[in-house]
Parts: C-alpha cells; sequence; structure tokens
C-alpha cells in the first residue's frame, strides 16, 4: 500500500501499516522530509514513533518517494493523508493538496487500486474527488473510500495500532472488503468497524471534533463564571464530571485548545455549512471559537495584573510552546500566542519548551529560547506555565525559586498544586481558581 502524506498523521499511518505487516510505500513533494524518513529519522517530535520507522526502514518493508508514479505501479490501496490546513485569511479548509494526490496519482492507475482518503475534508469533499478519479484513472477498477482519522498527537502510534472505532465511507462492498482486510488485526480485537457512505464519514470527523471543542469551551465558560465569582472550576469539572453521561475528560480548563486540527476543523465546518445553507445548524462554533480565543487575552490580561498593570520592560519566562504536551507541534499553539502577544506589548520574553524550541523559533524567531526551565525562568519578574509537560507539572517550586526575580507564577493549564506554590512563597494564579 500507499501512504500519501508523511506529517504528522501520514508518517504514523505508514509505519503502523508497516508494524502491522503491510509493505509500505509514503510519497512526500517535500524532499527533506522523505530523506529523512529514508535516514530513519522522523521529522517531528512524536512518541513511539521512531522505533517503529526505524525497524521497518531496516527490514525494508517502509520506503519512501517523491514519485506518485512509483506508487501507483507500486500500491493496491492508496492512503490519502496530506494536509487540509484553513485558507489564509478565510475560514474554508485549503483542498490544494488533496486534489493535486488525486491529479498526480489518478493518471497512472491502470489496474484495479482503491483510494482511501483520511485527511479531514468539508462534507462533499469524497463525492467531487470520487467523479475525479473516475474521469482520470485509465482502468475502471478504480474507486475511492473515506476512512476518516482520529489519532491524538503524542499519542499518534497507540491510537493508530489500538483505534477505538474505525470508521469508512465506502462505495462499493469491494471497497468494505479491502478495508476490512486493512484492519483486520483491529477489527478481530473487537474494534467497532462502522461501514457508511462519503457523507456520513466525512461529517463523523467533523462533528467528533467539534464536540471536543465543544466541551472545552464549554468547561472555560464556566471557568470565566468561576473567576466572577470566586469558585473553582477544577472542583466543577470533577463533580460535573462524576455523571458518567458528562464524563470527566476533556474537561480541564485553561488557556483552551489549539493545534493543526480543532481550530482549523470547526471553522472549516461552519464555512461548509455555509456553503450548503445550514449555517445556522453551526453558528454555536463561532461561540465555541470566541470563548477559545478569549482565554489566550485572558493569561496576557492576568500577567499584566501580575505586574502592576504593564508588562512593559519586564522579563518574562514561558514554560511551554507546543499546543498540548508530548508533542512539538505548535500549529495555532496557544502558549505560543500568549508568548508572541506579550512580546509586542514590550515584555522581554524566554521561552523553553522540551520538544518544541525548534518548530517554535521557527514560526516566531523573535522570541528569546531557552535550553531549559531553569534557564527561561532566569531574571524573570513572572513565570507562565502555558503547556503542561510534565517535566514542569512535577518540577518543585525550589528549582526556581533561587534565579528568578520575583516568586509569581501563573499556572495557565490548571496544572501545578496550588497549596505547593503559595507554601513555598510563591504568587500563584491560575485561571478559573480563586
Ligand atoms: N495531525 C493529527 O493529529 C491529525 C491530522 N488529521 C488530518 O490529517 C491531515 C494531515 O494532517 P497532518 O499530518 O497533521 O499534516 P502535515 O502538514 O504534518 O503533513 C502533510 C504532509 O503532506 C505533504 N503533501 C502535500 N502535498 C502532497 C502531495 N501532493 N503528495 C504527497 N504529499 C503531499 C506535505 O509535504 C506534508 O508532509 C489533515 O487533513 C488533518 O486535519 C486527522 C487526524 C489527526
Ligand atoms: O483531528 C485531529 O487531528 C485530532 O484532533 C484532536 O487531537 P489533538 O489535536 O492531537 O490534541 P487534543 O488532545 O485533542 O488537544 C487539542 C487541544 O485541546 C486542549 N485541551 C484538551 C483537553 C482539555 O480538557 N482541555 C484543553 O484545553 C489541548 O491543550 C490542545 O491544545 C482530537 O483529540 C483527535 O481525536 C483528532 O484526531
Amino acid at each position: 500500500m500507499t501512504v500519501f502524506g508523511t506529517g504528522y498523521l501520514g508518517a504514523t499511518h505508514a509505519a503502523c501499516m508497516a508494524e502491522l505487516g503491510f509493505e509500505v510505500l509514503g510519497v512526500d513533494v517535500d524532499e527533506a522530509k522523505v530523506a529523512s524518513l529514508r535516514e530513519g529519522r522522523v521529522p517531528f517530535y512524536e512518541p513511539d514513533l521512531e522505533p517503529l520507522l526505524q525497524k521497518h526502514v531496516a527490514s525494508g518493508a517502509l520506503r519512501f518517494t517523491t514519485s506518485a508514479e512509483e506508487a501507483a505501479a507500486f500500491g493496491d490501496v492508496h492512503f490519502v493523508c496530506v494536509g487540509t490546513p484553513q485558507r489564509k485569511g478565510e475560514h474554508a479548509a485549503d483542498l490544494r493538496f488533496v486534489d493535486s494526490v488525486i491529479e498526480s496519482l489518478a493518471p497512472h492507475l491502470d489496474r484495479e487500486a482503491l483510494v482511501v482518503g483520511k485527511s479531514t475534508v468539508p462534507v462533499g469533499t469524497a463525492q467531487r474527488l470520487a467523479a475525479r478519479l473516475a474521469e482520470l484513472a485509465p482502468s475502471d477498477q478504480v474507486e475511492l473510500a473515506w476512512n476518516p482519522e482520529f489519532l491524538r498527537e503524542g499519542f499518534a502510534v497507540e491510537d493508530t495500532l489500538r483505534p477505538d472505532r474505525l470508521v469508512v465511507g465506502v462505495a462499493s462492498e469491494r471497497a468494505e472488503k479491502v478495508l476490512r482486510e486493512v484492519y483486520a488485526t483491529a477489527i478481530a480485537a473487537g474494534t467497532p468497524f462502522l461501514v457508511t457512505d462519503f457523507p456520513t464519514a466525512e461529517l463523523v470527523k467533523v462533528a467528533a471534533n467539534s464536540f471536543l471543542a465543544t466541551k472545552i469551551s464549554f468547561i472555560n465558560a464556566m471557568a470565566e463564571i468561576c473567576e466572577a465569582t470566586g469558585a473553582d472550576v477544577t472542583m466543577l469539572a470533577d463533580a460535573i464530571g462524576h455523571d458518567a453521561r458528562i464524563g470527566r475528560r476533556f474537561l480541564n480548563a485553561g488557556l483552551g485548545f489549539g493545534g493543526g486540527c480543532l481550530p482549523k476543523d470547526i471553522r472549516a465546518f461552519m464555512a461548509r455549512a455555509g456553503e450548503l445553507g445550514v449555517d445556522q445548524a453551526v453558528t454555536f462554533l463561532r461561540e465555541v471559537d470566541a470563548i477559545n480565543m478569549r482565554r489566550r487575552g485572558r493569561v496576557v490580561d492576568l500577567a499584566r495584573e501580575v505586574l502592576g498593570g504593564s508588562v512593559l520592560g519586564t522579563r518574562i519566562g514561558v514554560l511551554g510552546a507546543a499546543f498540548k504536551p508530548n508533542s512539538d507541534d505548535v500549529r495555532d499553539s496557544p502558549a505560543l500566542n500568549v508568548a508572541g502577544q506579550l512580546q509586542l506589548q514590550g515584555a522581554a520574553v524566554t521561552v523553553y519548551d522540551p520538544k518544541a524550541n525548534g518548530t517554535a523559533r521557527a514560526v516566531f524567531p523573535t522570541l528569546g529560547y531557552a535550553e531549559s526551565a531553569v534557564e527561561a525562568a532566569t531574571g524573570a519578574d513572572v513565570v507562565l506555565l502555558l503547556t503542561e509537560w510534565a517535566e514542569f507539572t512535577q518540577m518543585d517550586p525550589s528549582a526556581l525559586e533561587g534565579v528568578v526575580a520575583q516568586r509569581r507564577i501563573i499556572d495557565a493549564r490548571n496544572a501545578l498544586d496550588p497549596a505547593r506554590w503559595r507554601d513555598a512563597g510563591w504568587t500563584y494564579r491560575s485561571l478559573g481558581r480563586p
């Protein structure tokens, strides 16, 4: 099989398919990425991925190329895992990479093949691509299926090898049969395998991410109310989370969601609903987005408040740049956004992230970068915890007390024990907690 696009999703999918026993050819237009993967080096940080890549590159089961023609000749099943980012200045998804896979692959498909979309796309895309595939492919035995992906960064390998469900949108029994073979190991282990049509498969993905985003913004809205009343949002989340219908997971209030998926997916969903004339059905997502973005401003305000009204001329130590722990991904990262805003307001900001210094520096070269939490906090008038890496949450306050200018910490992820820091003489502030 082949995997088009070897980013966070595609590289993981390719390595995991090799682990399941398939011969896999990864395809990317980025020559540097392909060169790195060929040498067994993952060009981003994802726990557990590199050993898997190295194992299967070494055995020859996993190879990489930049040639779509080579891929067409090699594969019977072709997965599409390319990016679908937000279009510049718009909410809609940019589908040019998905389109370009079909344009470059289809003309070479001269025998039976199944093209399987995994990228997150607006509903209706699969139908359109299926028509284009039929137009371009020399063989009439070429078909499309849609198989959305639900993996989380930081747990990508685990989620791919042991998914909690598999969803396939198919147009024929043959496509279903092929996908049952591809996922035979997970199906045998009891993973629910849901077979549906194209639009349902596409919608399952954006509905799931919209629900997750809504859950986070719901608790962050409660955090705003807690801040106005002196209530404690963490206790509130624990208490409502005991109701199994609600559930405690994804109710962590704080700086809100970012990354290459939730923000762009809810925006693309609103844009697509608008095109379909049903925008009213998802106008609540506008509020979900607005609540989320307000959290970033709230942390900046809190820093200003703690610093006596202005951040101008102050030194701020920032712990975390990635959009979440166990990842080096800084796409739409709330942490980096806050660090950038504080710098714009005149603070000298020094950032440390265990894995994301490099990716952060590439998009935000003007911030200061440190090699450790202690170095980032040195001379700081306030320290901000913006990404809850275990390295930070397990930190002893005494590790920083000798280096900071002032013992002040803002815990924007509600990840530290307030009593521990206060007892050690720190001014501790967090979001939605007194
Ligand atoms: N990152 C994640 O955790 C998840 C991502 N998704 C979805 O998967 C898709 C990919 O996301 P990421 O892997 O994060 O993006 P990414 O940006 O890390 O990777 C995309 C890759 O596609 C390559 N590419 C672009 N055009 C190509 C072409 N014509 N042929 C071959 N390769 C090409 C790029 O060079 C890049 O390496 C998106 O639609 C995303 O919403 C879905 C579930 C999880
Ligand atoms: O479509 C995708 O790409 C993926 O998007 C998310 O996965 P991911 O973006 O890797 O990360 P999450 O763990 O969902 O976290 C997203 C953001 O929400 C924030 N978050 C999460 C949970 C929470 O309780 N509170 C909270 O603020 C995180 O800090 C992070 O910024 C979904 O969880 C995956 O199922 C989905 O496949």
